[in-house]
């Protein structure tokens, strides 16, 4: 930078011999640099002096041009490090961030931070490197010009002080509203998924006009805002060439007429000005945009802190638990962050035995999730203690618990890509066979060799679409194919045929002895062979035994529950 400068510096000054050399007016300049300059080409014949002149001014443009193509590469070239950098670190701390940071923040806000936020603070390093550069830059056409024609450059400088001043509002402006941009960019991607999700119940239920009410809004906001950036930019603007026409007419005007300036002096006077003006116009610009990008730079910060300190801070090299004795809950007791009402589980006294199958059941919001979160260790109780084959639940411990569970969830999720990409994912190590063996005790298997390209199937955007029975077949077979000591499903075969449901549930019963089957269901059928039954109420453990104990417990909780599946049944 500072070789550029230098070079588009001694380029520019060159200009001043040219003028004299050229005869289009007398030399009346007396510049302390160029005099020696000037009188050693007045020894040779004009033509001479001129190629000289002319050689000297293009050599060092083009070493200017040269370099400053080195420079921008390597501007850019740093700019794609941090940006990599920034990337890669904000997404390893949400990623490393425990369950709880994901409860409090919303999906789309993590989005956006991940999309518009990160692009806009790198695009505000490379304004940073664009600030030094122009710093860099001012600083040495200052000096030069100061050396050459100390007056003119004061003058300059003076007026670029004064229009820094007044300037400095507009910045002020700027930075205000990208504030504003980073919260409406917020607000917008979250309406426009939370629509786009919504799609079918807002359709079906026609719920049309009051969300297009809603988008309509946001839009005006947005395009207020645009206008707002468009006003900042070209009341700046405006000032920037008004003042420079203003300042360099006065100061024309007053060397012509007061102190008889010779064209040449004044001409000077045009090219300092008209090299520096540029660079202090560039920096407030620059310094504008900056401004604007600022409030990227601290919510993409923040969340970065925010993330650290929800570090789970997890032993990679972990290895797995196999279950031998049981999983205990002792008085576990478990309260959501702002959550002022009742806690979401009481004093949970549990004992799930290894190798066998435990059922979790309760009406709607009864803790049962809850209680599974806590198992896996992705939320830690307020009181109490988890206890895997008799020893406490620690964080060196939570890896290698993650590792020896499955979990299949209420809402099945696959990656976009083939079948076969879904389930190497889950167990690189899985061969043709393995894989096979997961679909037939899932149920998949008869459907995925229907399809024409078999396990080699497009799944997600771009490819099929499952229903979601075939999904949640796919995910169990996904969960079983990593061999788990652990299986958890949440409600996981709700959207199966009773077919299909019968049969994964004698897949179930076969591992019965091999696996640690815990089963979450609102459906009784799923659950008639399970060793233990637990029926949580209001976040408390109401009854536990086996399901004929259970349902022959007259008064209790599960009676009820069964006797509401009969009716509905019938
Ligand atoms: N992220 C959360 N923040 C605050 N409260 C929550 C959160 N998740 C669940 N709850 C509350 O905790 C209680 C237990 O919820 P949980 O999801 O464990 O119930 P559940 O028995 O699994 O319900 P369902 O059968 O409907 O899935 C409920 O009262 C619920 O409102």
């Amino acid at each position: 930078m500072v070789m550029v400068s230098l070079f588009a510096g001694v380029g520019t000054f060159l200009l001043i011999p040219l003028i004299s050399l050229s005869g289009l007016t007398e030399a009346t300049v007396k510049l302390s640099l160029l005099t020696p300059l000037t009188e050693a080409l007045r020894e040779h014949p004009p033509a001479a002096s001129l190629g000289i002149v002319l050689s000297a001014y293009t050599v060092v443009m083009l070493g200017q041009f040269a370099l400053q193509r080195t420079v921008t590469i390597r501007n850019v070239r740093l700019m794609n490090r941090f940006g990599e950098d920034v990337r890669l670190e904000t997404y390893r701390g949400i990623m490393n961030a425990e369950w709880p940071f994901f409860l409090r923040k919303k999906k789309t806000d993590l989005t956006n931070a991940l999309s518009a936020e990160l692009a806009r603070v790198i695009h505000g390093t490379f304004l940073v490197l664009q600030v030094a550069a122009s710093s860099v830059f001012m600083f040495i056409q200052i000096g030069l010009a100061f050396w050459l024609a100390p007056g003119v450059t004061g003058f300059v400088l003076a007026c670029g002080t004064i229009l820094a001043v007044f300037s400095s509002r507009y910045i002020k402006k700027a930075k205000a509203l990208g504030g504003q941009s980073s919260s409406l960019a917020q607000a917008y991607l979250s309406e426009i998924t939370d629509q786009l999700n919504g799609m079918k119940e807002i359709k079906s239920n026609n719920l049309i006009a009051s969300r297009w009410d809603g988008y309509q809004k946001l839009v005006k906001k947005m395009t207020t805002e645009s206008m707002g950036y468009i006003q900042i930019k070209s009341g700046s603007d405006f000032l920037y060439k008004a003042a420079s026409t203003l300042f360099i007419s006065a100061f024309l005007y007053v060397s012509a007429t007061m102190f008889h300036a010779k064209l040449d002096q004044l001409l000077i006077v045009v090219i300092i000005f008209a090299r520096l003006w540029p660079i202090f116009t560039g920096l407030q610009a620059s310094l504008q945009q900056l401004a604007s990008a600022l409030p990227a730079f601290v919510s993409v910060t923040e969340l970065q802190e925010e993330c650290r300190r929800a570090s789970e801070r997890l032993d990679a090299n972990a290895g797995k638990i196999a279950l031998t004795y049981g999983v205990e809950c002792r008085d576990v007791s478990f309260r959501y962050a702002g959550d002022n009402g009742a806690r979401a589980l009481e004093e949970v006294n549990l004992f799930i035995p290894a190798n066998g199958m435990t059922a979790v059941v309760g009406r709607s919001g009864a803790g049962k999730s809850t209680l599974i979160d806590v198992l896996m260790g992705l939320i830690r109780p307020q009181r109490g203690q988890v206890l895997i084959d008799g020893r406490q639940l620690d964080q060196a411990d939570i890896q290698a618990l993650r590792n020896s569970i499955s979990y299949v969830p209420q809402d099945p999720y696959l990656f976009s890509g083939t079948m076969r990409e879904n389930f190497m994912l889950a167990q690189p190590n899985a061969t043709e066979a393995d894989l096979w063996e997961a679909l037939e005790f899932a149920s998949a298997a008869p459907f995925v060799r229907k399809l024409p390209e078999g396990l080699d199937t497009q799944i997600g955007d771009r490819g099929i679409r499952l229903s979601g029975g075939e999904r949640q077949r796919l995910v169990l077979a996904r969960a079983i194919l990593r061999k788990p000591s652990i299986l958890i499903m949440d409600e996981a075969t709700s959207a199966l045929d009773s077919e299909n449901e019968t049969n994964i549930q004698s897949a179930l019963e076969a591992l019965k002895g091999t696996m640690t089957v815990i089963v979450i269901a609102h459906r009784f059928s799923t659950i008639r062979s399970a060793d233990q039954v637990v029926v949580l109420d209001e976040g408390r453990i109401v009854q536990c035994g086996s399901f004929v104990q259970l349902a022959e417990e007259t008064g209790g909780l599960f009676q009820v529950l069964l006797g509401n599946q009969r009716k509905l049944a019938m």
